[in-house]
């Protein structure tokens, strides 16, 4: 018996075994007991987890391959969860202790599944991974690069990134059309920054919005000051500012607002 891949579900099995386990080994295994794999399907990367000293925990969208892992795996040890990972309770699960994230992901919910992580980083330490290769180079951009954007500096402003390899679509069923790439993110110290969330998602989105515009143009709509706008930073493009360069214009946005009562 094996699954039959759904496409809607983003299933695209690993079939290279010395892939599945090298992503495996991927986490440091330090500061947290329990692991939480999303979207294990066949259990290809579920059984090198089980062979750690952590307690795995698996979630899984798809009924037939729930059912798979039951008839495989349960004798093991997993916790295995019949649920979509997007709306799961992530505090109730868990109970408040904390635990890594590791998946060969749905390529179809990607920045959501690293969203809702930056929204529950609290719990969570560490996450790695594999992405469509092009999301994973996304999340790991520096300031400078092409692919710098959106959700490389709301992910760096809560953790240190890193990619580390590419994997070719010649080593799943059904093959995906594109590269895929295994990264591995590592939480910073600080879990909060020195400004609100909420301001600081708002300026990156909308200083992102129109990519090629300094941002003198790109913030317009905020009605920032005239004093403000003529800061040497509302003259470089969203691309070549830093994530401490975003911070640092939040709270210089937060102090013109308040002064601007
Ligand atoms: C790319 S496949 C990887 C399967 C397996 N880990 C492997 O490497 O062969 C992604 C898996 O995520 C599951 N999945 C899709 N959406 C999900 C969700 N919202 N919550 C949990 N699992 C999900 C799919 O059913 C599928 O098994």
């Amino acid at each position: 018996m094996s699954v039959r891949a759904k496409k809607h579900l983003g299933q695209h099995f690993l079939t290279d075994e010395s892939i599945a386990q090298q992503i495996a080994d991927i986490l440091s295994e330090n500061g947290y007991n329990n692991v939480l794999e999303i979207g294990p399907g066949m259990g290809v990367m579920t059984k090198y987890l089980l062979e750690k000293k952590y307690t795995t925990h698996v979630i899984e969208i798809d009924d037939e391959s729930v059912e798979y892992l039951q008839a495989h795996y349960l004798h093991l040890g997993p916790r295995i969860y019949g649920k979509d990972f997007l709306k799961v309770d992530l505090n109730e699960l868990f109970k408040k202790e904390q635990f890594a994230i590791i998946g060969n992901f749905p390529y179809n919910i990607s920045s959501q599944i690293v969203f809702k992580t930056i929204e529950n980083r609290e719990l969570i330490p560490e996450f790695g991974g594999m992405f469509q290769m092009e999301v994973a180079k996304r999340i790991c951009a520096e300031p400078g690069s092409k692919t710098y954007g959106i959700i490389s500096v709301l992910t760096q402003a809560y953790y240190d990134t890193e990619y580390l390899f590419t994997v070719p679509p010649t080593v799943f069923n059904p093959p995906p059309r594109v590269e895929s790439g295994v990264m591995v993110m590592k939480r910073k110290k600080e879990l909060f920054l020195s400004v609100p969330d909420r301001l600081f998602k708002h300026v990156v989105k909308t200083a992102f919005g129109q990519r090629r515009k300094m941002m003198r143009s790109s913030l317009k709509s905020l009605n920032l000051s005239d004093e403000l706008r003529a800061n040497e930073i509302f003259s470089k493009r969203p691309e070549q500012i830093s994530v401490q360069g975003f911070i640092e214009l939040t709270t210089l946005i937060e102090q013109d607002g308040i002064s601007n009562q």
